[in-house]
């Protein structure tokens, strides 16, 4: 899978692989004493994460100290105390309870199940420490390199020197993984899920191209040249195209970001796009044990408004519940979160907790001119998109909209959008919702394909209702950063775009190289396939040859 655009060609350095607990670790003799030594490693391993912090950019530096967090957790701590006290050593009692937080983070999959990998991490550095064995992670190199891992550490991957990293691979990962958020945010190319990746020895030339996820081993020099003057021709076709989202024949499409705080606003308003179209709220509260006040969400608000002078910003209410549990926001357990009480359910089982939001972003309009737009997260009727209109309205805010993710929604969208300003097709969740299949489970990628043809079907039927309706309707799941199936929706009717800040300048390319004639063909030509892989080779084929063969 690639995960971060961009091809590259280079040795491979492989990760050392994290320190496990020896088998014939005696007992701790006296555990007590084990227990105060098991959390000064852990103390230290907090120490050595928040120093390199200190040194880090602002991306890694927030990522580096959340790591540290873990490293300090008392209840992690009481655990280790426990399994010594139990007759465990030191390096197994640390081992043995990240095994069981581990196991508790994946059974709350999305956002938790991928912070596996942080707690992991602190885990075998502290197992490190206790043995007194050097911390595991990215040996030193000099030449620049292609980093090949099981899986990166995050603060191993905030840690990377940009200038000898050409690529990485790893075997582990997915589409929200650190490694796949920062490698996109540093620019570097990179895939993910790729089997046997551990197995190329250190040294072995290869060539990864980050679009298609394609990794050759010992490529041939003529294969490594072609995949150059590709590089380098994209790259020169990009840099031509600036500006507004627009099709060859003026056709406007905002072109937009997907943000989640301050840091990825800051990266967005230094960029070239038109504004923010989804600022998904929870992802800045997602470790909050208690609901922010209204003073302290304003001053969030305020910063990640700020950058985008009086460009819109897109602010998506809290999407809590399902794969984004928050602590302060949580109605109990539920057999099936992801068809449960979240999103915008939960604000009208919370309407408080909304209230403060709404007061807080009006607040922080206010005090910087933004061009604020308020969205609810997964609507399904009218009747929840004008309780949400009104709430929006009473706090003065002058625009509301609705998330189409639900697919009850997308085809009465006539309707739904008839009490709101526009609408934001949530592809992540139509798909997931569309194909009954869980969007965290690995193995139904192919289900939740946005170029499935009946996920395409039921974005036209919203297309066609908010046309109907008057009302512009975006798209803000990953599909919107694909330039091919961007082509395709902005074919079906979609007014905008909002994307990974990365992902901008490609999309601006392919459309602007096809007017909306073309691209309303090949969006015939997508629905008229049976698979998501013959949609996306029959849209490649009838696409404009010059750019289809650079992207
Ligand atoms: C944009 C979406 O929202 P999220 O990924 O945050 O659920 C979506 O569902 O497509
Ligand atoms: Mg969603």
């Amino acid at each position: 899978m690639g995960v971060s655009p961009g091809s590259a060609y280079g040795p491979v350095v492989q990760v050392a692989s994290p320190v496990g607990p020896p088998r014939d670790e005696p007992a701790a003799a006296d555990p007590a004493a084990a227990a105060e030594q098991a959390i000064a490693g852990f103390m230290q391993v907090a120490e050595s994460l928040d120093a390199k912090a200190a040194q880090a950019d602002a991306s890694a530096r927030d990522i580096l100290k959340a790591t540290a967090m873990i490293a300090r957790d008392r209840s992690l701590h009481r655990a280790v105390t426990k399994h010594l006290s139990a007759g465990l050593g030191p390096a197994n009692a640390i081992a043995q309870s990240i095994d069981e937080f581990a196991e508790q983070f994946a059974a709350l999959g999305g956002y938790f199940a991928e912070r596996v990998t942080d707690l992991r991490d602190v885990g075998s550095r502290a197992i490190a420490a206790v043995l007194g064995e050097p911390a595991p992670g990215v040996p030193d190199f000099t030449e620049p390199s292609i980093v090949v891992a099981e899986d990166l550490a995050p603060a191993e991957t905030a840690t990377l020197d940009r200038s000898l990293v050409l690529g990485i691979i790893t075997r582990a990962g997915g589409l929200t993984s650190h490694t796949a958020i920062l490698a996109a945010q540093m620019g570097i190319p990179a895939v993910v899920q790729l089997a046997g990746a551990t197995e190329i020895p250190t040294g072995t030339p290869v060539a990864l191209d980050g679009g298609s996820g394609a990794v050759t081993v010992n490529p041939d020099p003529a294969f490594v040249e072609a995949q150059r003057e590709r590089r380098a021709r994209l790259a020169e076709a990009l840099a031509d195209v600036t500006g507004p989202g627009a099709t060859a024949d003026g056709h406007h499409v905002a072109l937009l970001a997907n943000i989640g705080g301050v840091h990825d606003a800051e990266l967005a308003g230094a960029e070239d796009l038109e504004g923010v179209g989804l600022f998904r709220t929870e992802f800045v509260f997602l470790s909050a044990d208690q609901e922010p006040t209204v003073e302290e969400q304003t001053e969030i608000y305020r910063q990640v408004f700020a950058p985008f002078g009086d460009r819109r910003v897109v602010v998506r209410t809290l999407d809590a519940g399902a794969d984004k549990p928050l602590a302060f926001a949580d109605l109990g357990a539920e057999d099936n979160p992801a068809l449960g009480r979240r999103g915008l359910r939960l604000s009208q089982a919370r309407p408080e907790i909304l209230a403060t939001q709404l007061e807080a972003l009006a607040a922080a309009a206010e005090a910087t001119g933004a061009d604020v737009r308020v969205m609810a997260p997964m609507v399904a009727t009218a009747a929840e998109a004008r309780w949400f209109a009104e709430q929006v309205r009473a706090n003065g805010l002058p625009s509301s909209g609705v998330m189409i993710e639900v697919p009850g929604a997308a085809l009465r969208a006539a309707q739904v959008l008839a009490s709101v300003d526009f609408g934001s097709l949530g592809t992540n969740d139509l798909a997931q919702y569309t194909m009954a299949a869980d969007r965290m489970e690995g193995e139904l990628s192919e289900l939740l394909d946005p170029w499935q043809p009946a996920v395409l079907d039921v974005i036209a039927a919203a297309a066609t209702g908010a046309r109907e309706a008057g009302k512009p309707l975006g798209v803000c799941g990953e599909s919107a950063g694909d330039p091919f199936l961007a082509l395709v929706l902005v074919g079906l009717g979609v007014t905008s775009l909002s994307m990974a800040t990365g992902k901008v300048r490609a999309v601006r390319l392919a459309l602007r190289s096809h007017t909306l004639e073309q691209c309303e063909v090949l969006a015939k030509e997508a629905l008229a396939a049976e698979s998501p892989e013959d949609a996306r080779q029959a849209v490649r084929a009838a696409a404009a040859p010059e750019v289809a063969e650079l992207l």
